[in-house]
């Protein structure tokens, strides 16, 4: 039934493709050459900090942001010159924007109208974009007579109820307390598989945007840092920044020293990693290791090349794991060991050895 009524609604999957976008406010640099591609009916996330332009970069798809440089391209055109009700895209905003004076189904129709569609035609629409989101016996309500998230599900049918080749989310969860958050993330993600609609979610937290998105562009000051799957990114992050942002990384500074052994990554309190013989390693580059990677072992046996030498300084319950800070000279790293019932806990204090594989070890520029 719900496949039935969503290949009512469902437009063919197109791609698009941001080209040498350059975007200034002023004086104020915001979009800095951005290139992305994005694939046909692809879930594809804006995902960084507040103010690096993701939401600007979403509203210039959209049509209300004009470049400076650079153009947009839908389906392969270039939509750069039309203006935001010729570009086939759907925007679902923060805020909602529903007409609070009129009923759910009128909300929907209403963009329906305001483009001519047939009344039979709106109708028919309308039904199938409730259907879709699960609220057709709530079509007579008012907004303000609906919880926050089918408030949200009114605004996603609004939009794909105009069948948009692509739609724009901009923070469409932000609203909702976390448990909303984490039931309508799924229906999103279910929805956009259903439409096989082409989708770009903007958001600040990496949990979202790693759970419902098949990739992510990851952003810092208007400048795209990465694209990749969510493992991707947090396997093999290019940079410092991203590494940060996508979960938590041990990072050591050092400088690289060379003798007649081969070269060593010397870390503050006198530790040496062994440098691997293809590693790339300028100044500033820093040592990175995800917590899960370290091993803990009580020290006192000596201390192998790739060991580091420390201290328990505190450990937090964290239900499947237990995370252990370790203080390794001036630097408070932490290593997270799988929790067993009954098994010997390290204390605060306690003397340790942290190693972790070279596999594990991450050589990565700031930016
Ligand atoms: N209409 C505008 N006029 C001038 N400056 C603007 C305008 N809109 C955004 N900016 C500036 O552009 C930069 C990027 O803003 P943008 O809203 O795109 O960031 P964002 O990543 O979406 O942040 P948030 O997550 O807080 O929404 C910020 O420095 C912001 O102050």
């Amino acid at each position: 039934m719900t496949v039935t009524v969503a290949a009512t609604l469902t437009a063919s999957a197109v791609s698009v493709d941001i080209e040498g976008i350059n975007l200034s406010y002023g004086d104020n640099h915001v979009l800095k050459d951005v290139n992305l591609a994005i694939r046909p009916g692809e879930f594809f996330a804006f995902l960084g900090p507040s103010g690096c332009g993701k939401t600007t970069l979403l509203r210039l798809i959209a049509g209300f942001n004009q470049a400076d440089t650079g153009r947009v391209l839908i389906g392969g055109s270039d939509i750069s010159a039309l203006p935001p009700w010729k570009r086939d895209v759907g925007m679902v905003f923060q805020s909602y924007a529903l007409w609070p004076h009129m009923t759910v189904a009128a909300n929907v129709a209403f963009g329906l109208e305001e483009r001519g569609v047939p009344k039979a035609e709106i109708a028919r629409r309308v039904t199938a974009a409730l259907n879709l989101v699960g609220l057709s016996h709530l079509g007579g309500r008012r907004p303000s007579q609906l919880s926050g998230g089918q408030q949200q599900r009114v605004a996603v049918a609004r939009t794909v109820a105009v069948e948009p080749k692509v739609l724009l989310l901009d923070e469409p969860l932000s609203n909702l307390d976390a448990k909303m958050r984490v039931q309508v993330r799924r229906e999103l993600r279910d929805l956009q598989q259903r439409l096989g609609l082409t989708t770009i979610f903007v958001t600040h937290d990496q949990e979202e945007a790693n759970t419902i998105c098949d990739r992510i562009a990851v952003m810092n000051d208007g400048i795209v840092q990465q694209v990749g799957t969510p493992m991707e990114l947090y396997e093999r992050p290019a940079n410092l920044f991203v590494a940060n942002f996508l979960g938590t990384a041990n990072i050591l500074d050092g400088s690289v020293v060379a003798d007649g052994d081969g070269r060593w990554f010397a870390v503050e309190g006198g530790a040496r990693v062994p440098v691997p013989a293809d590693a790339v390693v300028p100044p500033g580059t820093k040592l990175v290791f995800r917590p899960q990677h370290a091993s803990l072992t009580r020290a006192g046996a000596v201390a192998e090349a790739g060991q580091l030498q420390g201290a328990i300084s505190h450990r937090e319950f964290l239900g499947a794991s237990m995370r252990y800070g370790v203080r390794i000279g001036g630097s408070e790293l932490s290593v997270d060991l799988p929790f067993q019932s009954g098994a010997a806990l390290f204390e605060a204090g306690d003397a340790v050895t942290l190693g972790v594989p070279p596999s594990a070890l991450l050589w990565l520029p700031a930016a």
